[in-house]
């Protein structure tokens, strides 16, 4: 397989997984993107430069996220590997439950996708699939992709799958990203090996109802986004998080950890977002640890484009 082009430029979004009860499953594109324009070098030097998020922390050399994920994209497609020069805009805060390193290594994919001579190499089965193996998170690597809301599952051999959900139109998110990032892997380091029978079976209901919630009912969001399986269990390791989560539910409104945090997401009908703006304000307004956003649902996924 030889390339096919050799200046691609990609947009990839942001995502919040979980979504509340659909731990390691349900997942949201937003409308935050990082930019990415990719040059194909004849030598094979890497280049990389990144403003905005991750500048002057990630490596700038094949071990970067992005150039990693692309190198073995090619690879699978049976491409020769290249010298890249990479240029990064990021948007996307990074260690803080709002997708940074799926959508890295879901831009790298896509960028070999639009190299390569013959796209259909890497179909979007191919690309979830393998950003999977390299990121480790499908929930995030799957609207990243696909964009809207999805439902990402491991299929034994087949490796991940995913189904896209079209949300329903009123459907808005706002998110509290706090200034302190937490690593995916310390989140993941304090959940139990084991959990209730009952709250395995109130989060398996919670997250069926969520499908319905999210495409047709968004009145259903605050039960819908109840969980028992991974909120509580991170509380240590995320207070300030987990004390919004619960004070934004008091309030009526369908507060969840972004991820694996410490991000809080609102997810709410057009209607109520005054309602959240209130809330918010009344809670981290004027904090210097708070930022709060209302990014719009990204339902396109990663775009790649030749240039
Ligand atoms: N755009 C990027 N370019 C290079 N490296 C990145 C990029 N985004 C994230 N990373 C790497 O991934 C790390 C963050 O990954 P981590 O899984 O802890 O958080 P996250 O992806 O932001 O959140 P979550 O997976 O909970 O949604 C960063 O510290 C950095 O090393
Ligand atoms: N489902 C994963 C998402 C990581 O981004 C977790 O909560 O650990």
């Amino acid at each position: 397989m030889q390339l096919g082009a050799d200046h691609v430029q990609v947009r990839v979004p942001a995502t919040s997984a979980n979504l509340g009860p659909g731990f390691d499953a349900l997942g949201l594109a937003l409308a935050l993107h990082d930019d990415l324009d990719v040059r194909a070098l004849a030598s094979d030097e890497v280049v990389v430069e990144v403003e905005g998020e991750g500048a002057g922390e990630v490596p700038d050399d094949e071990t970067h996220l992005v150039v990693r994920a692309l190198h073995a994209a090619l690879d699978l497609a049976g491409a020769p590997r290249t010298g890249l020069h990479l240029r990064c805009v990021n948007r996307i805060p990074h260690g803080r439950g709002l997708g940074s390193s799926a959508a890295a290594v879901v831009a790298g994919v896509a960028a070999a996708r639009a190299l390569v001579a013959d796209p259909s190499v890497l179909d979007d089965d191919a690309v979830l699939g393998l950003a999977s193996a390299i990121e480790g998170h499908p929930d995030n690597a799957a609207p990243a992709v696909l964009g809207g809301a999805t439902v990402a599952w491991g299929a034994g051999g087949r490796g991940a799958r995913a189904a896209r959900l079209d949300v329903h139109p009123d459907l808005r998110a706002t998110v509290l990203v706090p200034s302190s990032r937490l690593a995916t892997s310390r989140a993941r380091g304090v959940l139990p090996e084991r959990v209730p029978h009952a709250d395995a079976a109130f989060n398996a209901g919670r997250a069926a109802l969520l499908v319905e919630a999210l495409t047709r009912r968004p009145d259903l969001l605050l039960d819908a986004t109840d969980d028992r399986l991974h909120q509580a269990y991170r509380a240590d390791v995320m207070p300030s998080s987990f004390e919004l989560v619960q004070a934004l539910r008091s309030h009526g409104l369908a507060a969840t950890v972004s991820g694996a945090g410490p991000t809080v997401l609102v997810l709410s009908a057009a209607a109520d977002l005054d309602r959240v703006e209130r809330a918010a304000d009344e809670l981290v307004g004027g904090s210097a640890d708070w930022v709060v956003r209302r990014p719009d649902v990204d339902t396109r996924g990663v775009v790649a484009r030749r240039h």
